[in-house]
Formats: structure tokens, sequence, C-alpha cells
């Protein structure tokens, strides 16, 4: 808060607290003068109560005294006018006694019987009445004698009048004597305060009454020098009023002097009602009500104070508050500007009445302002008509707090084509959307980057998709997501849909399916592998794909699948088959040759090693087949040898392995059979080469025998060299016992054969 303001704020409160003071103060000096009017009504009143109670006493007391003077002759004797004096006495509450005086002062007759004779009237009084009666004498007056102490002791004023005998000469004067006892109830009846005191003064001055009574106040006389009562007296004004009379002693009071002296009535002298309050106590209740408001005022200026004091506080915490706040917002503004002006985006805000806020360098520098150009500016005077029309919904709807995003292609200010990506967000705070920030992207470069790419991938997708051979994406689980056309037309697929989501594995031949996971396996790790196998597709097309399989990585370098480019070389396959065979197998006979026969012999070996069976192995030879040869030609002998081989795969099981060593000798290994089993095998072999003929082109029929050797394993530890080099020497011995012999090798070879070596003839 300013300074200026935090004595703007004690201003107002000092003025405030002055106005109502000023006004508190105004409305009681008012109140004060109308208590003082209002208590000067009232002793109005009260002393015009008095006067005309006093005024209808005395004009009555004149009548009757009147009366009683014009009675005097016709009441006779003086019993008569007694009782006619108590009568009318009886009538009147406020006369003591009627008498009738001579001019000495003696009662001639009275309302009391008791006074007549006696000298009734005060001293004073009489000399008055004496000096009334010596010649100054006025019938018509009523005269008003001073309180005086009448015989029988009462306080009294005498109201009289003169009366005359019949010959006119003054015989003295009809009196009656005022009660004052009459008069003390009257005059304590218009006290309505026990302050207030009223008093009933004879004109010279003598109290004949006060209330409340006071000691020795009945007998003083007011006519001092320069007494209040003195100068009502002079100044001949039928009612004073002192507002503010200080006795010698006492307190300061408001008195009411009225004169007493009926219209049209002649009074020698006048009474006078005397009336009169404490100013103190006439105060008393505004006095009261302004301390209340003083202690009252007292209290709301403190407190106000107070308030004003803790109100300014509070402020000046809040205004440090605020101006850190304010501080932390600029230093958090300068903070986002510095961002926003290094962003490689426009920013800026919009308000809801589409007035710039905030923007950004990027955004100045593409609009080519300054900022003090564009903060206020409204949008359509920014963008133009056809740009704000285009935008406009995008506008409305981030207004309605609906985030926008939306791509837009520009010319920029050099003339070259931009392409942005412009975002509206809503600025939206308990649910009021108070405008919405801007933020545009220049996405030229990746735009550009995406048709290179869009491009690039174009080309990779022609290439793949005109690659003779197999490319197939598969999934981290091995199922197809992807495959180019040629690798549909190897799976025999009719479309991509038919090989999606299908297990490649399952796809494959189930001898390679293990093979094919196993290197799906070594993919998933990151290495990369090939393998060769084989497919019959779904149209039942057999093919020999080799496949090359590597890892598929997502731009986190997380494997994700494998990529496998598979070439079909069934061709390749099959001739290396083909030349396989070639090397294989004798070309004569179809039989394995040599060197195929010694492999497939030694893993039979190997298996009978390994599995503990029996194994036997026979030598075969064709008989004085030179002879054969030299008599039927060498095409001849070609077709003995070939016949030879035929019988060999008809009368042995397709387990034995059978292979021509060469020439016109043959090998046999049979797997599981023992050198008993062997012999017979041999002979029924023998004997069924022996039944054979093979006719010539000449229509000539050849015969032909053969001698078989036959040697079992024994010995673990024989290889099939030493098995068939025993089956060998037992073909030695079936050669030389004759031929057309089966001879077997015996280890403990004792006369066996018939050169005598470790073999002997079967038969
Ligand atoms: N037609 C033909 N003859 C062959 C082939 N290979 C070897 N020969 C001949 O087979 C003959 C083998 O003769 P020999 O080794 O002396 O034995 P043999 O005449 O059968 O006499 P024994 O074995 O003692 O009964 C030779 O004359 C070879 O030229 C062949 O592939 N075809």
């Amino acid at each position: 808060m300013k300074p200026d303001s935090l004595f703007a704020q004690r201003s107002i409160v000092a003025v405030a607290l002055v106005v109502l003071g000023i006004a508190a103060i105004l409305n009681y000096v008012q109140e004060h003068v109308r208590v003082f009017n209002r208590e000067q009504d009232r002793l109005q009143t009260q002393a015009h109560v008095i006067e005309e109670n006093l005024n209808q006493t005395l004009v009555a007391l004149n009548g009757v005294l009147g009366d009683i003077r014009q009675q005097l002759p016709a009441v006779e004797p003086a019993d008569n006018l007694n009782r006619y004096l108590k009568t009318l006495s009886d009538g009147m509450p406020s006369v003591r006694t009627l008498a009738v005086l001579d001019v000495n002062g003696h009662a001639l007759a009275a309302s009391r019987p008791e006074l007549v004779g006696f000298q009734l009237i005060d001293p004073d009084y009489r000399q008055q009445a004496e000096f009334q009666m010596a010649g100054r004498l006025d019938i018509d007056t009523l005269y008003i004698s001073p309180p005086f102490r009448s015989t029988l002791g009462a306080f009294v004023i005498g109201v009289s009048r003169t009366w005359t005998d019949s010959r006119g000469k003054v015989g003295g004067v009809v009196i009656a004597t005022l009660d004052r006892n009459y008069f003390s109830p009257l005059l304590d009846s218009i006290r309505y305060a026990p302050d207030m005191k009223a008093a009933l003064v004879h004109w010279d001055g003598d109290v004949f009454l006060a209330e409340p009574e006071q000691n020795g106040l009945a007998d003083a006389n007011f006519l001092r020098q320069g007494s209040f009562f003195a100068e009502h007296r002079q100044s001949g004004r039928d009612i004073t009023v002192l507002p503010h009379v200080r006795f010698s002693q006492g307190d300061a009071r408001m008195m009411i002097q009225r004169t007493v002296k009926p219209a049209g009535l002649k009074m020698d002298k006048p009474l006078v009602v005397e009336i009169d309050r404490s100013v103190d106590e006439i105060y008393a209740t505004w006095r009261r009500d302004a301390r209340l408001f003083a202690a009252l005022y007292t209290l709301i200026l403190i407190t106000s104070l107070f308030v004003l004091h803790a109100y300014q506080r509070k402020q000046k915490e809040a205004d440090l508050r605020e101006a850190a706040a304010a501080q932390r917002i600029e230093a958090s503004e300068r903070f986002m500007k510095t961002i926003t002006d290094h962003l490689p985006a426009m920013v800026a805000y919009w308000t809801d009445e589409l007035r710039c806020r905030f923007a950004n360098g990027a955004y100045l520098e593409w609009f080519g302002k300054a900022p003090q150009e564009l903060i206020g500016t409204r949008i359509q005077d920014l963008l133009g008509e056809e740009l704000f029309r285009k935008n406009e919904p995008y506008i409305r709807a981030a207004l309605q707090g609906e985030r926008q995003q939306f791509a837009r292609t520009l010319i920029k200010a050099d003339g070259s084509t931009g392409y942005t990506w412009a975002q509206y967000i809503p600025d939206r705070q308990e649910g009021i959307v108070h405008g919405f920030f801007v933020l545009v992207s220049d996405v030229t470069p990746l735009k550009e980057a995406e048709r290179a790419l869009a491009e690039s991938e174009w080309k990779l997708r022609t290439i793949i998709e005109t690659e003779p051979e197999c490319v197939t994406l598969l999934a981290a689980d091995g199922t197809v997501q992807q495959m180019n056309p040629a690798g549909l037309a190897m799976f025999g697929a009719a479309s991509e849909q038919q090989v999606a989501g299908t297990s490649m594995g399952g796809m494959i031949d189930a001898p390679y399916q293990p093979a094919f996971n196993a290197l799906l396996a070594d993919v998933g790790e990151g290495k990369s592998g090939t393998l060769t196998f084989e497919l019959v597709g779904l149209t039942g097309i057999h093919c020999w794909l080799e496949c090359h399989a590597v890892p598929m990585r997502d731009r986190n370098e997380r494997i994700t699948g494998s990529l496998c480019v598979m070439r079909d070389i069934t061709d390749r396959k099959k001739a290396e088959q083909e030349l396989q065979h070639l090397a294989q197998t004798d070309s004569l006979t179809g039989l394995a040759n040599r060197r195929h026969f010694m492999a497939l012999a030694e893993q039979e070996l190997e298996h009978c090693s390994r599995y503990g069976g029996p194994l036997a192995v026979l030598m075969a030879d064709i008989d004085r087949f030179k002879k054969i040869n030299d008599t039927h030609g060498h095409k001849c002998g070609d077709a003995v040898i070939r016949r030879m081989a035929e019988l060999c795969r008809k009368t042995l099981r397709s387990a034995d392995v059978v292979g021509r060593l060469g020439g016109e000798e043959f090998a046999v290994v049979l797997p599981e059979t023992d050198l008993r089993h062997a012999v017979d095998v041999a002979e029924l072999l023998r004997q069924r080469i022996g039944q054979a003929e093979v006719h010539t082109d000449t229509g000539e029929v050849i015969r032909f025998t053969v001698s078989i050797g036959v040697a079992s394993r024994t010995d673990k530890n024989a290889d099939i060299e030493t098995l068939l080099a025993q089956a060998d020497e037992a073909l030695y011995a079936a050669k030389n016992s004759g031929r057309d012999k089966v001879c077997e090798y015996e280890a403990a070879a004792t006369g066996v054969g018939e050169n005598g070596g470790a073999a002997r003839p079967k038969s």
C-alpha cells in the first residue's frame, strides 16, 4: 500500500471521527438547548398553575369579603354574624379564619367565635391597617398583608377589605387569613422533581410558604438589595426567568418568578410565586448521555484507531506479500520469456477479446512486429482477413475450451513456402476461458524430411515388392507382420492377410521348426543367423529356403521383432543333392560307392557301438568275372554287375547298407544281425544269384555265381576296415574253396578256409 493511501485512510478515519464528534456535540448542544427550553416551559407551567389557583382564590375572597361587608348591617346580633362567617369560612378551604375587625384590630365577629374580642392582627399589619384606615382608605382595594403569626399561632397572610358604617365612616376591616396548610400541598403538588423548590412570597419579600420546607426560609425575607427577588420587583415584569442563578451557598439553579395579581382585581400588593430547580439535576440526564456518548466515542475512537492500525499493518503485510509475489511473477515472466524466446516455436497468448497479450521473439519475428506493436493488437488485424477466416473456427473452438491443433501452409515473408503446425490451448481457469495460448511450430524441415522419408519408403517398398526373395517382418513372437509378394508366392499365399499373424515357425516343415525357433531366439538376443529349411507351401509346393534373419529395433534400440530375407534355393539344393548323389553312388549299379559305403558303414558301426547290438559284414565277389567279360564282352559284364546289384537290393533289407567297392566286388553291412543270421543272408543271396540269368543282346543266357565272405563284430573295438578285412579274408577263403561259397570269418582261425586262414566255408 502506498504512503498516500495510508495517509488517506487515516485522514478518512480522522475526518469520520471528527464529523461524528462534531455531530454529537451539535446534537448535545441542541439537546442542551432543548432541555433548557423544556425545563423553562415546565417551570413556567407549574408557576402558572399556582398563579391560577391563587388568582381564583384571591378573586373569590375579594368577592366574599365584599359580600360580608355588605351584609354587616343586616346580620345582627353578633352570634348570627359569627355563624354567617363560619358558614362562609367552611365553604372556603383556603381560608383559615374569617373575621370582622374594628379599627383597632379587635374581632367583632369571627368564624371562630373564641376569637371575638381578641386583637387578631399582627402589630405590623395593624400599623398598615391603621394606615389604611387613617385616610388612605380605598374600599375597592384588596389588601394583602405580609405573613404573620396569628393569635392562635398560625402563620397566615391576611387578605382584607375595609368596611364602613352607616355613616360612611371606616369601621374596620373584613379579613380572611389564608391557611398555609391549604397551600402547602398545592405548592408541593407542582414539584415534579425532588430538587425542585417552590415558594410563595409576599410582595414585601416575606416568605409565606416554601416547599420543601427549609429551616428558617418560612420567616426569611427575599427583599434585599441586589437580590433576585428585588430585581424581579423592580423589573415590573409579570414573570422573570433566571436560567442560571447561584446563591451564595448552594448549586446553580434555574428560577421562575411570577407575580400573582389577578387581572381586574385591585390589590395593594401582589404575591410572588418562585420556583427553581437545580441546573445540575436539570441536565443530569443530558450530562449522563453526554458522558455515555463521550465514553462511547472514546471507545469508537480507540477501536477505530486500533482497527485502522491493525488493518494498515495487515495491508502493509499484504502489500509486502503482493510485492514479493509481483517480483516472483515478474521473474517468472522474465524466465518464461527467456525460455519462449529461445524456443524454436512461435508462442503467443490471445485474450478472449482476441487481443494479443504476449508474443515471443519467434512470433514477433514471423510477423515482423515489435512487441509494442503487437501487444493489444486484434488478431484479425495481425492475420489479415483471409487467414483469420481460415483460423476462425479453431479460434472459436479454443475459446469454447477445446484444444485445437492443425497444420497450415503459409507463405513466409521471404516468399518461401513454410509449413506450420499450430496448437490453440485454451486458458481455462475455474471453468472460465480467459483466452488461449498459441504454439506454432515451423515444421518445414520436418515436412521436407517426411517427404524425403516417404520417397525413401516408396523406393524401399518398390525394391522389396519387386525383390525376388522373400522379405518378411516377424513380430517378437514369431508371427508374420508383413511379407512381400515374392514371399507370398514362396509360401503359396494369395494375399498378405492370409499369412499375417500366422506363426512363421508353424509354416515350415516340422523337422526344421526347432532350428528355426532357435534362430528367432538368437535374433531376439540381438544376433543374426542363417538357416536352410524345407517348406511345403500352402498350395503344396515344396521348396528349399535359405533364411537370413536379423533383429528389428525401434528408435530406442529395443528389439521388436526380426527381419527375415528368404531365398528360394530349391534348384541349388537339387543340384547339390544330385552332385552328392553322384558323389556317393556307383553309376553302374546305383549302389553306394566305396566312399559313401564306408561312411554309411561307419554310421552303422557307431550306432551299433552306442546301442550294443550285433552287426555283420559281407564281402561278395562275382566268380570268374573276367571270363564273362572276355566271353560276352564288357557290356554284358556290366549287365551282370547290375543284376548282381539288383539281387542284392531285393534280397537284403532296406536297413542294410549295400555298396559296390569296385569292379565286381560288393560289400554289405547288416545291422542288428549276428554271424549266424548273416551267414544265412549271404547264403540266400548266393543261391538267388546262382539262379539268376542275364540275357545278352544276342540271346545268350549268362549265368554266374558269387563268393561271399561273412564277418561279424565280435570285438567291440573293431573298426569297419577291420571287419571288411575279416569279411574279405572269409571271401578269399570262399574263392579258394572253389567259389560259389559262403565263408565266415572266425576269430580263432584254426584251419578255416581252403588256405588255412581264419575263415571257413559255410557250405
Ligand atoms: N565288364 C566289366 N568288367 C570289369 C569291370 N571292372 C572290372 N572288370 C573286370 O573284371 C575282371 C576281374 O577279374 P579278376 O580279378 O581276375 O577275377 P575273376 O576273373 O573274377 O576271377 P575270380 O575272382 O578269381 O573268380 C577283370 O578282367 C576286369 O577287367 C566293370 O566295371 N565291368
